[in-house]
């Protein structure tokens, strides 16, 4: 089936839901917006307590994707693949290949509409069984010019944001002489980790899964429980791990002077960006900061860029954060809502 959405608030271009001929699971892409050229965004497996929450997440993920894309200035709109699990399932590997030959046959009669890469659950080796049905999945490899693990260029991103962030906020971009709980030490959080150390900032770490301790431990961040690390007295919070964590009831809590990191949709609801500002806490909208993989991905795979042209385009988030913080100040507005504005502005005038 392949329908519009009418959600009024965001409509969205095309959305295919159809459970999976081979696998018998529930498929969901959504095409949020197509103004500025072909929709991108990640293929997730994930587990979902109904199928009906991997499509609001599918259409919420790329709703932001065309946000993130507007913003970090790429010739694309945003997109998602949500493929959802029933609680406690798991994938064997035939299962797994049924399920992304399924998800690749949806992405492709979409026609060229949309393209996929890895995210949550899915990773390079799947982009290429997706491949097998669809030219339009993220998947060379990186000998062959393609992008490969996103995660550490997304971290170079966070690191361009947490310069720019401390220059607004603390009048200097030097690291070292500030504090940072870096929350969730995953593939992007173990690497800001380590990249903050070797700035020599001081720093905190939390990760629920203990195994991870040892990465804070060579990085000289003091361990923490997630908790003690949401509401650490330190001047930069990094959100790394899941979204959804600035909630009216943590933000009261909270002791940081800002909060910049990779972790997608960190606040609840939109209102919470002014909760923030009522809490004096200046805010980086994720969607810029957490943009690093999704611009050296097209920059490579799509537009046949160098890894070091990409990466001279990851840096550039710092240039573009900046330019929010100033506006939000200059306008006495949130920098949530001066970044959805600029983004919208982006393609309203990509639609014209
Ligand atoms: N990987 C990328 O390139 C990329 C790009 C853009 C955004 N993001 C976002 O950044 C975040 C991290 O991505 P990742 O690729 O590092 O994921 P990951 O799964 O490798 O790491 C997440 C880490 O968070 C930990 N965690 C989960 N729940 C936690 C909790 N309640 N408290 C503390 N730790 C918790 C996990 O144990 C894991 O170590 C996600 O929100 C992801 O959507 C990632």
């Amino acid at each position: 089936m392949v329908a519009p959405h009418l959600d009024t608030e965001s409509m969205h271009e095309h959305v295919v839901i159809r459970r999976g001929v081979r696998s018998g699971l529930p498929i969901v892409v959504a095409v949020h917006s197509t103004a500025l050229g072909q929709a991108i965004g990640g293929c997730r497996v994930a587990q979902y307590p109904h199928w009906r929450d991997g499509l609001t997440d599918a259409l919420r993920l790329s709703a932001a994707m065309s946000d993130k894309c507007a913003l970090a200035g790429l010739p694309n709109g945003g997109g998602k693949t949500v493929v959802a699990l029933p609680p406690g399932r798991t994938l064997d590997t035939a299962a797994r290949r049924a399920v992304l030959h399924d998800a690749g046959d949806a992405i492709a009669g979409l026609d060229g509409a949309y393209a996929t890469g890895p995210d949550v659950g899915t990773g390079p080796d799947d982009m290429v069984t997706i491949a097998e049905r669809t030219p339009h999945a993220f998947c060379r490899p990186v000998h062959a010019g393609g992008s490969g693990d996103s995660s550490g260029h997304t971290a170079v991103g966070v690191l361009a944001a947490l310069h720019a962030l401390c220059a607004e906020r603390f009048g200097s971009a030097d690291l070292s002489a500030r504090s940072f709980a870096v929350l969730g030490l995953g593939r992007v959080g173990g690497h800001v980790l380590r990249m903050l150390a070797d700035a020599g900032a001081t720093l905190v770490a939390a990760d629920i899964d203990e195994g991870r301790r040892m990465l804070a431990d060579t990085a000289g961040a003091a361990w923490t429980s997630p908790q003690d690390c949401l509401t650490a007295a330190v001047d930069v919070l990094v959100p790394a791990a899941l979204g959804g964590l600035l909630t009216p009831h943590t933000v009261p809590t909270l002791r940081c002077a800002a909060i910049a990191g990779p972790a997608n949709n960190q606040l609840d609801t939109p209102a919470t960006a002014d909760l923030l500002h009522q809490h004096g806490i200046l805010w980086a909208p994720d969607i810029i900061v957490s943009a690093g993989g999704i611009i050296h991905a097209t920059a490579v795979e799509l537009h046949r860029e160098t890894s070091a042209q990409a990466t001279a385009r990851v840096h550039g988030i710092a240039d573009t954060l900046t330019d929010i913080l100033r506006t939000a100040r200059a306008t006495g507005s949130t920098p949530a809502a001066a970044a959805r504005s600029r983004a919208r502005h982006h393609i309203e005038n990509g639609r014209r």
